[in-house]
């Protein structure tokens, strides 16, 4: 088999949705319609949109969470790929006027400038690329998401420590947590691994000086994991003041500043904020 046809099968296998629980066609679309009114309700009621709210779903299929999101009163914009579905969408909400369906790619369809929120059911092959999209410009106006992702997804956006500075710096502004587990059966075709459903909010009163050193800091921590907490702090604020402030977040100066948590990073960015202390010009 040649070299690029083992690496598509292995991100498919990865990437449960694209293939089914009984191991049928790829499913490159990453198409699983949400079966399961109940999981849907959960979505919805848990975005709390209701009327004046401004809703975007990303790969809306057949609307089985379009239908309960315009029932709450919001404003919904409804984005589909598939043509196909675009169409029964269209005859479907013809006479919804909160309701607007716009076929394009998830992935580069225009975002709202004003306080929106997500509730989607997306196709797990493009949930970094939809993450990226959503969280990462530090001006982005998304103000919550509830979304159906892939299980193992939905851990590492949730790790304590991630992986990488990309996630570290969404926690940094956004509180990302799973609500629950969401078995393969909720969907039709059904994937073969299990799926979360991920609660993101945007961290209320956090200024804008506080993200930019909560940045800094996360930013020199993942460039040298190992290096001591102290040290990595002590490069923005005096060196006895970088022990106190760490003592006082419960953390072992001497620590790898990989052992500390992305929250305790942004209590110490919010403490070296409020004082004015950081000597820092970068
Ligand atoms: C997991 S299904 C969810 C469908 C529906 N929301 C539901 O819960 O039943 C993902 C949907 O996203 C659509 N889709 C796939 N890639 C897309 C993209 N790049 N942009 C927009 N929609 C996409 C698929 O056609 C499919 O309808």
């Amino acid at each position: 088999m040649p070299r690029h046809s083992r690496i598509q099968n292995r991100q498919n296998r990865r990437n449960g949705q694209n293939r089914s629980a009984r191991g049928g066609a790829p499913n490159h679309a990453g198409i699983h319609l949400l079966r399961d009114p109940a999981v849907s309700a959960r979505m919805v009621r848990s975005s709390a949109a209701g009327p004046g709210d401004l809703v975007i779903e990303l790969g809306a299929g057949l609307g089985a969470l379009t239908t309960p999101l315009a029932a709450t009163g919001a404003r919904v914009i409804a984005v589909e790929r598939d043509p196909r579905f675009v169409a029964k969408l269209q005859r479907r909400f013809a006479d919804d006027p909160g309701v607007k369906v716009v076929e394009g790619d998830a992935r580069s369809v225009m975002l709202p400038h004003r306080p929106y929120a997500v509730v989607a059911n997306i196709p797990y092959a493009i949930s970094t690329a939809l993450l990226r999209r959503l969280l990462d410009p530090e001006a982005t106006a998304i103000a919550s998401a509830d979304l159906l992702v892939e299980w193992g997804f939905a851990k590492r956006m949730t790790a304590t420590h991630p992986r990488d500075l990309e996630v570290a710096w969404w926690q940094a502004r956004f509180e990302l947590r799973i609500a629950g587990r969401v078995p393969p059966g909720s969907f039709r075709p059904a994937p073969s691994v299990d799926s979360a459903h991920l609660v993101i909010r945007r961290r209320p009163g956090l200024s804008r000086g506080q993200v930019r050193t909560a940045r800094r800091l996360l930013q020199d921590a993942y460039r040298q994991p190992g290096r001591p907490a102290r040290e990595v702090l002590g490069a923005h604020v005096p060196k006895k003041r970088a022990h106190r402030l760490l003592t006082s977040t419960g953390i072992d100066p001497p620590a790898a500043a990989e052992t500390v948590p992305v929250a305790t990073w942004l209590e110490l960015a919010r403490a070296i904020d409020a004082s004015g202390e950081s000597r820092d010009s970068r």
